[in-house]
């Protein structure tokens, strides 16, 4: 398994680098690309969501291949080709940074904090604007972190209208970025906005979130909508689904519709993971651009009457429809989701001679440097497959939940208890994506199981009670974003196998500055319909199937082999549950409490070391 180990890793990566140009075409991965040239407006947006740490890209998909030098670059692009076009141009992010691959998560293993590296990577893009998400909440470290530096970094742009955290220096709770923010852009359009977290519970001690129904209220928010000056746009940012039933965007909308009924608001989502674009009425919509650097949002509005922007551009596509289809707006509305990949970002920056800029460039090796230096390509073992989070029914060899259950049952064993039967309870929640065919390094690791949840139990429950756990846990309360809409795939009912497969795609251990080509053959990937059709993919894909999943899953370990029953069973399950667990509990007819519960392996053995450790054991080390 030439170049798993980090030395290796560097080696291949300066030669990969230096080969790359002069590489055979046959050797050249190739991917079907963007359908067309993208919208231009008035006010034209770049929007991400939910990156999660992805800054080195998908080093296993060709098609969300980019890394965030990349994303630098492209940016830098556009920024250019938006002044020649001569309309306003800006660059949006909504928040959860953390929690989902090695280059964000490794360091927090290492005593360090999360993000402590993959944040200043991602600084070097100038974002407009910015806000915070869930994952930035989680842990009391993050979010002091967040509100240290990250915010410090971005000053006015860092918008957390309803966030706060306690500042140790005095004790008082404080807004970690600002709560609004009102400026006029290049061509005169001016803009009052927000970012908004939607009513988040699980936050660490030291954060507070205001809901949304309470900060309409707050003073500061009744000025901001009534301020006196001229206000052309509302731009309401947030870690917040477009669509889903817990999305806290329309009590915003309520509220600034009170007042300026007429003036359009624009709303830029995230949290929910997908490609998505709503329609609230005629001159207020949504989007949401999906999650683990897999898609940039794209964005265009013309018809604002303000400003000295073109509204129809010469020489590329602008917006053409209203909102609501079928009525006439003075607002006209564009959007594309575009694939994170080379061969979209060169496209689209019109296949410029040299489309790596310095800074871009200078991003990429920072990226590899700190991937060298973190030890992320180290092997765990070979995945003799692809087990994937939702192509399958949960239950099917295809599915990632049978070997969770299979790698909880033989790693999740306290020695001194072992002979003790044990029913392992984790949601499912805590699965963020497919852990792929051939080499399981650290790096997949956190990509697959970032959490580090402490895996607690309750001894001796009578087991009538534990064996109606796993019923009630999944008909309980939801323990995880909506899921509602959130693979919005459109899926041919022909399509029945998982078509993904590591084997196809390189083996992420070595650099690949890629040059991509065309193909004819369209990849899978997302099939999105939203409230403006199934028109919005940038790249046309095969769609990938999707299930649903239950809440929570549960491996057993240590029963009879004579298949009887015991009387009592030790019911472990993650921290993070651990509230759910209780109250299932005392449905069945057992009242348990906190004091009940014990840790059943130590606590620094967490939900992101059983996997590796099953690999370790169980999968070969030949690649
Ligand atoms: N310690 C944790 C924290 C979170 N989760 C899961 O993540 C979901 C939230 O992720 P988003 O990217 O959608 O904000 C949460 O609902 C849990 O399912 C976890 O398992 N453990
Ligand atoms: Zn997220
Ligand atoms: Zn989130």
């Amino acid at each position: 398994c030439d170049g798993c180990t980090g030395t290796g890793d560097v080696e291949m990566v300066r030669r990969a680098r230096l080969i790359q140009p002069r590489m055979q075409p046959d050797a050249i991965p190739a991917i079907n690309g963007p359908k067309g040239p993208l919208p231009w407006g008035q006010l034209t947006f770049a929007h991400t969501s939910d990156t999660h740490g992805w800054l080195m890209g998908h080093v296993k998909e060709e098609n969300y291949g980019a890394d965030w030098g990349d994303y630098v670059s492209f940016i830098r692009h556009m920024r250019y080709k938006a002044r020649k076009l001569g309309v306003d141009f800006l660059v949006v992010d909504s928040g959860d940074l953390h929690d989902g691959a090695g280059l964000s998560d490794a360091t927090a293993k290492l005593g360090g904090v999360n993000g402590e590296v993959s944040l200043p990577i991602f600084q070097n893009l100038d974002y407009d604007l910015l806000t915070i998400g869930n994952h930035e909440l989680y842990v009391a470290d993050v979010a002091f972190d967040v509100f240290e530096n990250f915010a410090k970094f971005y000053r006015s742009r860092y918008l957390t209208s309803n966030v706060q955290i306690m500042d140790p220096k005095d004790g008082k709770f404080k807004y970690i970025g600002r709560t609004h923010k009102y400026f006029t852009t290049y061509f005169g359009v001016r803009i009052m906005a927000f970012g908004v977290l939607f009513d988040f519970t699980s936050n660490a001690n030291n954060s507070k979130i205001i809901k949304a129904k309470d900060m309409v209220q707050q003073q500061w928010f009744l000025d901001a909508i009534n301020t006196p000056e001229p206000v052309d746009l509302f731009l309401v940012l947030g870690h917040n689904s477009v669509r889903s039933s817990t999305s806290t965007f329309p009590v915003i909308r309520e509220a600034i519709r009170k007042v300026r009924p007429d003036t359009p608001i624009q709303f830029f989502g995230g949290h929910s993971h997908t490609r998505d674009f709503k329609v609230y009425d005629n001159s207020s919509t949504a989007l949401e651009p999906g999650r683990y650097c897999e898609t940039v949002g794209w964005f265009a509005m013309s018809g604002i009457e303000a400003g000295t922007g073109k509204h129809k551009p010469a020489g590329v596509p602008t917006p053409s429809r209203p909102a609501v289809n079928g009525t006439t707006s003075y607002l006209s509305y564009a959007r594309r989701y575009i694939d994170w990949n080379r061969l979209s970002f060169e496209y689209h920056s019109d296949n410029v001679r040299t489309f790596d800029t310095p800074r871009g460039e200078s991003v990429t090796d920072e990226i590899w440097d700190e991937r060298h230096r973190l030890n992320l390509t180290n092997l765990y073992g070979c995945a003799p497959q692809t087990y994937c989070l939702s192509c399958a029914p949960q239950t099917s060899e295809l599915s990632i939940y049978p070997l969770v259950q299979k790698a909880l049952s033989a790693v999740i064993v306290n020695e001194e208890r072992k002979d003790i039967p044990r029913m392992v309870f984790v949601n499912t929640g805590g699965f963020r994506f497919d852990l792929l065919k051939g080499p399981f390094t650290y790096d997949d690791s956190f990509i697959v199981a970032p959490f580090t949840n402490a895996f607690q139990y309750i001894p001796n429950v009578p087991y009538a009670a534990a064996a109606k756990l796993l019923d009630l846990l999944n008909n309980g309360a939801p323990q995880k974003r909506d899921m509602d809409r959130k693979h919005r795939s459109f899926i041919p009912s022909s399509v029945d196998a998982c078509p993904l497969d590591g084997a196809q795609f390189n083996s992420g251990l070595v650099k690949r500055k890629t040059i991509i080509r065309r193909q004819e053959i369209v990849t899978p990937g997302y099939v999105t319909k939203d409230d403006f059709g199934i028109d919005g993919d940038d790249t046309p894909h095969s769609a990938i199937p999707f299930f649903r999943t239950t809440n929570d899953i549960m491996a057993k370990g240590g029963f009879p082999t004579d298949g009887s029953t015991p009387e009592t069973v030790d019911v472990v399950f993650y921290d993070f549950i651990r509230n759910y667990v209780l109250t299932a509990l005392a449905k069945a007819g057992e009242n348990y409490t906190t004091a009940d519960v014990e840790y059943y392996m130590p606590p620094t053995f967490t939900s992101n070391d059983f996997l590796p450790e099953y690999a370790k054991r169980f999968w070969s080390k030949d690649c």
